[in-house]
């Protein structure tokens, strides 16, 4: 099967399966034309998949082989260089492709910077939108272009969908008072508990797209990412939530964005990695 924008990458180290008979399908997306910061998203495709070569495909909290579990690999979108938005479209458009030969699957995305969350969104049309993140992301447009990365959940709520978001250390006046007016809970990563994590998301109307940026963590454990902010979540922390959600909530997708950097081995790759492999293994339980 082969998809209009996307090419082959390094694979997983296990046998996967073709996209039509998947479970979950991943999909890398090199995009980091808006980056402000720190460069290199555009490896973090890259870097996640080189960095499960370490990781046994056994998970030990679950009892779960992911090796055993159909999963797809069908590379990394053809970005636009430079442009968030058109790139977002054919992250858009490679989705609903792949819904239409597999309505079943569920889109697991590797970033690549947090604007391309939105072509995801787009195609798979959740009602709520649960995001992991240091930062707001509810500017109305940064640097001259509204699908900035900064901007993504301010065009997800605009599309209807209801948010909530989780260990935010970061954003303008503007942005928190965006989500005042919208509704839009929001917990510190100061205040952050399991407790307060299920309040919000218990409410939340189903399919849930969870969006991890990577930079949620503290930057002791993701140094290279686009905009690193001190103060985050612990790894712990983030996997207790999403078992909860795996297990109480219909997810339609999945991200880990804002992975970057240029050396293979890196602490931000290992960390998405191993997000990554608990999540399909929570998911396949
Ligand atoms: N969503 C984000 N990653 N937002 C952060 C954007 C960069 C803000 N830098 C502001 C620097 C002011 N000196
Ligand atoms: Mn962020
Ligand atoms: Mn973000």
């Amino acid at each position: 099967m082969d998809f209009l924008y996307t090419y082959e990458t390094l694979k997983l180290e296990f046998p996967l399966v073709g996209p039509e008979r998947a479970r979950f399908v991943i999909l890398g997306v090199p995009f980091d034309g808006t980056t402000s910061f720190k460069a290199g998203a555009r490896f973090g495709p890259t870097l996640i998949r080189h960095a499960t070569l370490n990781l046994e495909s056994y998970v030990l909290d679950y009892d779960v082989d992911i090796a055993e579990l159909p999963i797809a690999d069908i590379g990394d979108v053809a970005v636009v260089a430079g442009d968030p938005r058109r790139t977002a479209d054919r992250v858009r458009e490679t989705i609903e492709e792949l819904k239409r030969i597999n309505p079943d699957a569920l889109p697991v995305l590797l970033g690549g910077e947090h604007s391309q969350t939105l072509g995801a969104v787009e195609a798979l049309k959740p009602a709520s939108y649960v995001v992991f993140d240091a930062h707001l992301d509810l500017r109305e447009s940064y640097e001259d272009n509204p699908y900035n990365h900064a901007c993504v959940a301010r065009r997800i709520s605009e599309l209807g969908v209801k948010e909530a978001m989780f260990g935010i250390r970061s954003g303008t006046r503007e942005e928190v008072s965006y989500a005042q007016e919208k509704g839009i809970p929001w917990v510190h990563a100061r205040d952050y508990s399991f407790d307060a994590f299920i309040e919000l998301v218990k409410p939340l109307p189903e399919p849930v797209y969870l969006s991890v940026d990577i930079d949620v963590f503290d930057l002791s454990l993701v140094p290279s990412t686009g905009t690193p902010e001190a103060g985050g979540l612990g790894f712990w922390d983030v996997i207790k939530a999403l078992e909860w959600l795996a297990e109480n909530k219909k997810i339609a997708g999945f991200d880990i964005m804002e992975v970057a950097g240029e050396n293979l081995g890196n602490p931000t790759s290992l960390t998405a990695a191993k997000l990554l492999f608990y999540f399909i293994g929570m998911m396949g339980v």
